[in-house]
């Protein structure tokens, strides 16, 4: 089983690149944002949960998206591996993660991050926001809440993962045709 950690800051381009990689190494793709965002939609219990942080831009707390993402990896036991979007996003979820995998006789391959300057990446979002209807994307102070956010709970994730010598990035600025590229050379490499 290979498992993908998908790593960036916000509008880093991680759903777009998931797509590829998922239909190329024929993995499961899991997002935290788009499984949050179903059950906002639909109103369930989860939603009503997660809804006043993801409008603000907070993380959600993490009891909650952990039992979230388990019972989501739960749900695909023959899978030949998972593209983790948007998960984990702090270190007590990196824990989880290293602690959960096992119990299914696996582990975090690689994580790979998209690397991009905020500036970039914010003009990204606000773009986004015209079409996408998420709320989140709209307002300037929301996006900088959620570099706030990834600037002091992810950024030490990658201390985490380099510690494991589990951590690669590449250069999220291209086209979606360049990073897609320079993604799959990590991973044909892995
Ligand atoms: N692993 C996570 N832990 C806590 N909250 C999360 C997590 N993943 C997603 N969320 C919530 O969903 C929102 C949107 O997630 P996502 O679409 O991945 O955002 P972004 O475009 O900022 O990368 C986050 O701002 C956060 O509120």
């Amino acid at each position: 089983m290979i498992n993908i950690v998908l790593f960036g800051k916000p509008g880093a381009g991680k759903g777009t690149q998931a797509e590829f990689l998922k239909e190329k190494y024929n993995l499961t793709h899991l997002s935290t944002g788009d499984i949050f965002r179903f059950n906002l939609k639909n109103d369930t219990e989860l939603g009503k949960k997660a809804r006043v942080f993801m409008d603000n831009g907070e993380l959600v707390p993490c009891e909650v998206t952990t039992a979230m993402l388990i019972d989501e990896v739960k749900k695909h036991p023959d899978t030949a591996g998972f593209l983790f979007d948007g998960y984990p996003r702090t270190l007590n979820q990196a824990e989880a993660l290293d602690k959960f995998l096992p119990t299914i006789g696996s582990s975090v391959t690689a994580t790979i991050a998209l690397e991009a300057d905020d500036e970039i990446l914010v003009k990204r979002l606000l773009e986004r926001g015209k079409t996408s209807g998420r709320a989140d994307d709209q307002d300037e102070d929301k996006i900088r809440v959620r570099y706030q956010e990834y600037n002091e709970k992810t950024a030490p994730l990658i201390g985490y993962y380099k510690e494991q010598n589990k951590f690669y990035a590449v250069d999220g600025i291209g086209t979606i045709d360049q990073i897609t590229e320079r993604l799959t050379s990590v991973i044909d490499n892995l």
